[in-house]
């Protein structure tokens, strides 16, 4: 776990825990042994400290969190007991930085007296989006070095700083070129004594004198911007108590404000999206079929059909991932709008200083636009994304099909139709793929990748790691009408309605769901994307099921209807493009979103008309309805077999939908409301909505519920009534 060895005069410790050296309590016990038996040793006369493998350390092991004693208390080995030996001792200790330097590891090198790194190297505090703070010591240790107002911005943010940055703010004493073993061996026989301004708890925190004022500012911003989230909070008192108390006083601090948060249900959350972001990326079909053994198909080259707004986001995700891409539009007056389009979000880019402007100007050098389809012959991959409609994409389909070369990929960002149906009109199955991207594409992180019963998996290999090769959080489902995120959404957002129709106010719905923790309330999401999508989209269905939707419909096959959304967009309100929708704007394309007495009118008089009185409804009905909702049919789509783990469908919200990641996602959400309740709210829901078949409660749910014991998340697919033998 920490190897030790001597070169020389120099015990050096190697911390080894693959694959990121996660400072587990055997790591920790290991290397406070290799400490003590360099001070121990009198031919030792300092210590390099370095990590095995490709990085220093990615902190404490999470892994090991629920004992929190363990990782912070002074009893046994903990972080503390090794920091505090490393700092005291009297042979120079230096920590020798590749890779990342995250967290406890950079707390181990803060206790170190030297710092050396690659210029590859990062370093950073990234314990807030876990829902802690640095509690080995790195709220009071970082502000001596780098003074108050970068301690702060580095800890509340958790974003790292590369090499070249640290040492401009002092972490970091020297960068190192070459070997960084035999560098650090150097540097460290250059040593032999530790001043006593090395020993970081006898510093004083500098360049402290606007602290209030910068405190003040930080907790305004984090209330306007991390809305609900406490553990940015607790780090910036954390920090502030650096600069307010002496250094024993401000440890004592910190450890509260610690087990404040490692307490918390919130930290319970974020640490769970940690894992089940990792675990959703990992797909499985079958032995043969899965993330560890099917290759992929490298993609050099990519092709983009359509230059809307989607295709134009998807065009600068590989764009700027280094992926050369033919852009392809009908005509040249769109094809001209699209490279526009990507030259503006590029230039956003530049002015948020992301790129330069030589750099902007090499990625546009990547992109080649045409109005001619058969350019893309001998592309790798090709992304379509045109209009939402099954017969124009089997048609684009069929075409590709012809020009293409064999093995060319090729996906279709749709976000609703049957990746089956679409590959139906291809000779060549088994390369077709959905690539659901999210709005803004070019922003969104979430990808859902959507597989067909011939999608091979070598197809499948391809888009996962096409995924993570820009910089996108891939999810892997199967195909069946919405996918996972579209059907799931759909139940929410359904209900909302309802709420709508029988009491509250869009608005007053869109507070409580912000309250929850949602970015944007469910109206101001339909507002963004556009109510005549929406209109679209059910006019489309409703003839592809033969039966005619007015403004009047309040039932379809026996099913309640509410056509309040369909009365708003006969209005003329299409949303934010047209200055109005569910809210009223500032302008056509604005962003201020008001009330609207229309709006209301509107709502009033549907309700009328139908005879229907309206009630009040409590927030916890609101949030019951919606949330509740979308985690049966969450339960369906793991019945289903098109989602193959809970993970997935939380990471699909907290990253498509910006579900709050403190509350984990909406099937964590359900297992900490507990299952037993969700279970028993969805029956009564039932028995008052009766014709609204969402409320007829999932069997997988009913059978985990009605167990009679606290399943974990981990263990709920074992309670699946249909198990798709592929999937499990
Ligand atoms: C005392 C209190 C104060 C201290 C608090 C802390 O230090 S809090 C900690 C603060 N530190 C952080 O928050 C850092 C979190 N980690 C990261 O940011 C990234 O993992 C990375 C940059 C280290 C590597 O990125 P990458 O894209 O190359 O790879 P990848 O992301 O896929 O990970 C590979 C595998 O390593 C696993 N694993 C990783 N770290 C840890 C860990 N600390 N623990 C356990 N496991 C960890 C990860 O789960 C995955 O396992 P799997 O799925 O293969 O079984």
């Amino acid at each position: 776990m920490a190897e030790y060895k001597e070169i020389d005069s120099v015990a050096v410790i190697e911390l080894k825990n693959p694959p990121a050296n996660a400072l587990s309590k055997a790591l920790v016990t290991g290397l406070n042994n290799g400490v003590k038996r360099a001070i121990d040793n009198p031919r030792i006369k300092s210590i390099v400290l370095i990590g095995n493998g490709q990085h220093f350390s990615a902190g404490a092991d999470i892994t090991e969190f629920p004992r929190v004693a363990d990782v912070t208390s002074k009893q046994g080995v903990s972080l503390l007991t090794v920091g505090d030996v490393i700092e005291s001792c009297n042979k120079p200790v230096v920590s020798a930085i590749h890779g990342v330097c995250f967290g406890g590891g950079l707390e181990i090198a803060l206790f170190s007296h030297y710092r050396l790194a690659v210029q590859s190297a990062k370093l950073g505090f990234p314990e807030v989006s876990l829902g802690i703070l640095p509690g080995a010591n790195g709220t009071q240790r970082l502000p001596r070095v780098v003074g108050f107002e970068v301690a702060m911005d580095m800890i509340v943010s958790g974003k790292p700083v590369s090499a070249p940055q640290a040492l401009q703010y002092g972490i970091l004493d020297k960068i190192v070129d070459g070997d960084l073993l035999t560098a650090a061996v150097q540097f460290a026989k250059t040593l032999n004594t530790v001043p006593h301004d090395r020993r970081l708890k006898n510093v004083p925190v500098p360049n402290s004198e606007n602290a209030n004022k910068h405190f003040e500012e930080k907790l305004a911003k984090i209330k306007q911007k991390q809305r609900g989230y406490i553990a940015p909070i607790n780090c910036l008192k954390a920090v502030k108590a650096s600069v307010d108390l002496p250094y024993s006083e401000g440890v004592t601090k910190e450890f509260q404000l610690f087990m404040e948060l490692m307490s918390s249900a919130q930290a319970r959350g974020q640490q769970y999206s940690f894992f089940s972001e990792r675990a959703a990326t990992k797909w499985y079909l079958s032995a043969s079929k899965n993330y560890k053994v099917s290759k992929d198909i490298p993609v050099k080259t990519a092709g983009v059909i359509g230059a809307g707004t989607m295709g134009s986001g998807i065009a600068v995700s590989l764009l700027t991932s280094g992926i050369p891409v033919i852009l392809v539009e009908q005509d040249s007056k769109n094809l001209e709008r699209g490279i526009e389009l990507i030259k503006s979000i590029l230039q956003g880019g530049v002015k948020l200083k992301r790129m330069t402007q030589s750099q902007m100007n090499q990625i546009l050098q990547i992109l080649q636009p045409t109005t001619k389809i058969e350019d893309l012959q001998s592309v790798d991959l090709i992304i379509e994304a045109v209009f939402e409609n099954l017969k124009l994409k089997q048609e684009l389909f069929s075409k590709l099909d012809k020009i293409c070369k064999r093995d060319t990929v090729l996906c279709s960002n749709t976000s609703t139709l049957d990746i089956d149906k679409i590959a139906k009109s291809t000779s060549r199955p088994e390369k077709v793929v959905g690539t659901h991207f999210f709005a803004p594409a070019h922003i969104m992180p979430l990808l859902e990748n959507v597989y067909g019963n011939h999608t091979s998996a070598e197809t499948i290999a391809t888009v996962m790691k096409l995924s993570k090769k820009i910089r996108k959080i891939p999810v892997l489902v199967k195909t069946c009408h919405g996918f996972v995120a579209n059907r799931t959404f759909f139940e929410y957002s359904q209900e909302l309605r309802f709420v709508v129709e029988e009491g509250l106010l869009p608005n007053e719905v869109d507070d409580i769901l912000e309250d929850f923790g949602m970015p944007m309330g469910v109206f101001k999401v339909n507002d963004l994307s556009g109510i005549d999508v929406g209109w679209r989209i059910r006019q489309e269905q409703a003839i592809a099921n033969g039966f005619n939707l007015t403004t009047n419909t309040r039932y379809i096959n026996g099913e309640r209807y509410c056509a309040i959304a369909d009365k708003i967009f006969q209005a003329g309100r299409y949303g934010r493009k047209t200055g109005k929708g569910w809210y009223q704007y500032d302008k056509p394309g604005g962003r201020v979103a008001m009330v609207d007495p229309n709006v209301n009118n509107i709502i009033l008089n549907h309700c009328k008309e139908l005879g229907l009185t309206r009630r009040k409804i409590s927030t916890q009905e609101v949030i019951e309805r919606c949330m509740f909702a979308a985690i049966n049919e969450g339960f369906r789509c793991l019945e289903d077999g098109i989602a193959s783990k809970p993970e997935e469908i939380d990471t699909i919200w907290l990253h498509g939908f910006g579900f709050p990641r403190y509350r984990g996602g909406p099937m964590f959400y359900a297992s900490q409301v507990g299952l037993r309740k969700v279970y028993e709210r969805i029956k009564y829901y039932q028995k008052h909505f009766p014709e609204t078949s969402h409320w007829i409660a999932s069997e997988m749910l009913q059978r985990i519920a009605e167990s009679g014991r606290n399943v974990p998340i981990s263990e709920w697919t074992k309670f699946n009534p249909t198990p798709t033998s592929s999937r499990l």
